[in-house]
């Protein structure tokens, strides 16, 4: 995957998607099992990984740590970690492109009482900090220091610590996990972040002999152990991924069938969906989107799990633009996520946006446009458009799209998309 900002896909709007699609394993619990597998200091065998460039990034940076991995086949990596003598990936520039790769200096705190690495890139959505992470960290009695674009992490013991985290944050809930896996003692997570990849995220750690009781509520406790130990893992359905084909199929008055999700996981946009018109059946691990009546305009605001998560805010401000009335969309996570409305005007959208909120007034129809995507997300946001509108839609930088869904071109066209991806 290359990330060639003149990479583009295609779209001629206007057909229904229609068929079934197979929904991956969850980016966002991927790139975090990636690091957390350096904390084993042995084998690994994690399955059902997304193709994605974020997990290609994560790996590439661990083979340059000193491990092995090995593509066992296109969704399994063997990763062997008993190489790796240091986490230090202050050179990886590549690191800055992703969120996940500040996971490293969970594990590393870990596994070695020390990390270094470039501080982390990710979507820029608004503003980022990463203060929870460090007050953990030096709860646990770690010097962490912050220089020319370089973290360091440090501690001569990593004594498990009770910490309130003051907003509710995943990475800091994770990387937080991640250190106090190998501390000494017992560590308490507080207000802990409860989204589907943290249980996952604990779930792979104590498979690997750690001891962490309470991931998925907001009380996490962790008794530090000395040692782990190898295992495999299949990761879960990616949530994000499965909603955004939801929403695509509401979009396109479509009848979709969507395969290898936890309809659990989807609860909120399921419920959003549906109060919206749409009819969607749940069958198993299989959840069927059908819409045939015109779309009610709905209010969202995007919450910490299980709320409506602010990863598909943009992909569903697409969907309001074709709702009849007026749609009001409040993010509440992130400072900064509205900035692909500008795209969506382009296409006809009439969209305003006052501070952390957006209005939706329902239009007739969108035209395709020459249209750039600014961040993953966004980039979902303006893919959901190009489905619907009038004509052609061309959308640049689909190296952000392609940080988090695997095969997206493939897999729209199999539902009856007309979408090229143009390499160049
Ligand atoms: C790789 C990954 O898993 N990314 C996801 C993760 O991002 P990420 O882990 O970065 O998001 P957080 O949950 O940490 O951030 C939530 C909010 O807390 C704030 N905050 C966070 C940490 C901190 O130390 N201080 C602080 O103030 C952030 O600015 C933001 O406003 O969760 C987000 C919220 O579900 C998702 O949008 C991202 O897709
Ligand atoms: C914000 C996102 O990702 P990241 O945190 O990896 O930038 C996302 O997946 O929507």
């Amino acid at each position: 995957m290359s990330a060639n900002s003149m990479n583009r896909l295609v779209i001629e709007g206007g057909s229904k998607l229609q068929g079934s699609v197979d929904i991956s394993g969850f980016k966002n619990s991927a790139i975090a099992i990636i690091p957390a597998a350096v904390l084993a200091g042995d084998i690994c065998v994690i399955d059902n990984l997304p193709e994605i460039s974020d997990v290609k990034v994560l790996a590439g940076i661990l083979t340059s740590l000193g491990a092995t991995v090995t593509e066992k086949g296109p969704k399994t990596l063997e990763i062997n970690t008993r190489n790796i003598t240091e986490c230090s990936y202050a050179e990886h520039e590549i690191a800055k492109d992703i969120r996940a790769s500040y996971y490293l200096l969970g594990a590393g705190l870990g596994r070695f009482k020390k990390a270094t690495g470039v501080y982390p890139g990710g979507c820029s959505i608004g503003s980022r900090p990463i203060d929870q992470h460090i007050k953990g960290f030096e709860a646990m009695g770690a010097k962490v220091s912050i220089e020319h674009g370089l973290v360091s992490v440090e501690a001569e013991r990593l004594i498990g610590a009770e910490i309130y985290l003051d907003v509710v944050s995943v990475g800091a809930t994770i990387n937080i996990m991640l250190a106090a896996t190998m501390a000494e003692g017992n560590t308490i997570i507080e207000n802990a972040a409860k989204e589907p990849h943290i249980v996952d995220v604990a779930n792979f750690l104590n498979c690997m002999g750690a001891d962490i009781k309470g991931a998925g509520t907001d009380v996490i406790k962790i008794k530090g152990v000395e040692e782990l130990k190898g295992c495999n893992h299949t990761v879960i359905p990616d949530q994000i991924e499965a909603g955004t084909y939801m929403i695509a199929a509401a979009a396109t008055n479509g009848d979709v069938v969507i395969n290898n999700v936890i309809p659990k996981h989807l609860e909120a946009i399921t419920a959003k969906l549906k109060e919206m018109g749409v009819e969607v059946v749940e069958n198993g691990e299989a959840l069927r989107v059908t819409a045939s009546k015109p779309l009610k305009s709905v209010s969202v605001k995007t919450l910490v799990y299980p709320g409506f998560p602010t990863d598909l805010q943009q992909p569903m401000t697409s969907l309001l633009t074709r709702a009849n009335g007026n749609s009001i969309v409040t993010e509440t996570i992130y400072d900064g996520r509205f900035k692909y409305v500008d795209e969506l005007k382009r296409m006809g959208a009439n969209i305003k946006v006052e501070g952390r909120a957006a209005v939706i007034y329902g239009v007739d129809r969108l035209s395709g446009a020459k249209v750039c995507a600014g961040d993953l997300r966004a980039g979902a946001a303006l893919v959901v458009a190009g489905l619907i509108a009038d004509g052609v839609t061309e959308i640049e930088n689909i190296h952000f799209i392609d940080r988090g869904y695997d095969n997206l071109a493939e897999k729209l066209l199999s539902l009856g998309a007309k979408i090229k991806r143009i390499e160049e």
